[in-house]
């Protein structure tokens, strides 16, 4: 996904959430002067495979969902999956963080050579400042939801686990399929619900672009609303 293609959905989702652009941009200069480039072929263990996309909700600790990460040619996991998928044994290709619940799990995987995507916005530039220079510098992609620049890229996506989906859909996996996604998950704040409505439609232009139905949407797609693209 380039840019050109992502902005409308960043604009709608800006306005919705009343994040500040500006901010965002900012976050992503402050990562750029942190941030060292990252070679393109890290992610082709991605390409034409099965991915499971990790997300973190209360099913990813079913026997169901760990079995299908396992089975998985490779996992892309979000923020605090990759904990519960460590703990399961089961081991995770890529991290994709915004840095603000378990930065020290991706300091360590940093640290034994796999692969952090770390995102910085608006909202979390003292983590960045904090984090990202203690990572080792070889194994971190930064990724911003503005425009990229310098070597701080943007595949698309917003919260942790759709980002996971974009960047595993710009690495060229085959086929993606999702554990640990709770779309109505009971337990979670009002803005986090939000946000995973957000993931959701996110998600559903995904699996449009791709010519592919994911079945972690069958029972959300109808009330999926995708404006950006009607505009
Ligand atoms: N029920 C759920 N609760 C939390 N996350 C979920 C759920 N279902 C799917 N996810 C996905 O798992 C990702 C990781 O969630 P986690 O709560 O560990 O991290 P987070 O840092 O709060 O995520 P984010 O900052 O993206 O909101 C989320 O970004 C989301 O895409
Ligand atoms: N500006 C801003 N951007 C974000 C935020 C956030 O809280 N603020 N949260 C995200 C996923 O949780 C992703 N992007």
């Amino acid at each position: 996904m380039n840019f050109e293609t992502w902005e409308p959905a960043y604009e709608a989702l800006l306005s919705d959430f009343g994040f500040d652009r500006a901010a965002d941009e900012r976050a992503r200069d402050v990562a750029a002067a942190l941030a060292s480039p990252f070679p393109t072929d890290r992610f082709d263990m991605l390409a034409d495979a099965t991915v499971a996309i990790a997300g973190a909700g209360p099913s990813l600790t079913d026997d169901v969902d760990l079995e299908r990460a396992a089975a998985a040619d490779a996992v892309v996991a979000a923020s605090t999956a990759v904990d519960v998928l460590v703990e399961a044994a089961i081991s995770v290709d890529v991290m994709v963080t915004d840095l603000d619940k378990n930065p020290e799990t991706a300091r360590r995987l940093t640290a034994s050579g796999t692969p952090v995507a770390a995102h910085a916005h608006g909202d979390n530039v003292p983590a960045v400042r904090t984090w990202i220079p203690r990572f080792t510098a070889e194994h971190v992609l930064v990724t911003t939801q503005a425009a990229p620049r310098g070597p701080v890229v943007n595949h698309g996506g917003f919260t942790d686990g759709d980002r996971a989906a974009f960047l595993a859909d710009h690495a060229g996996a085959a086929e993606l399929v999702f554990v640990g996604w709770d779309f109505a998950d009971p337990n979670v704040s009002p803005t986090k619900a939000r946000k995973l409505e957000w993931a959701a439609r996110l998600l559903h232009w995904l699996e449009l672009r791709r010519d592919a139905r994911f079945d972690v949407l069958d029972d959300h797609r109808a009330e999926l609303s995708l404006p950006w693209l009607s505009t």
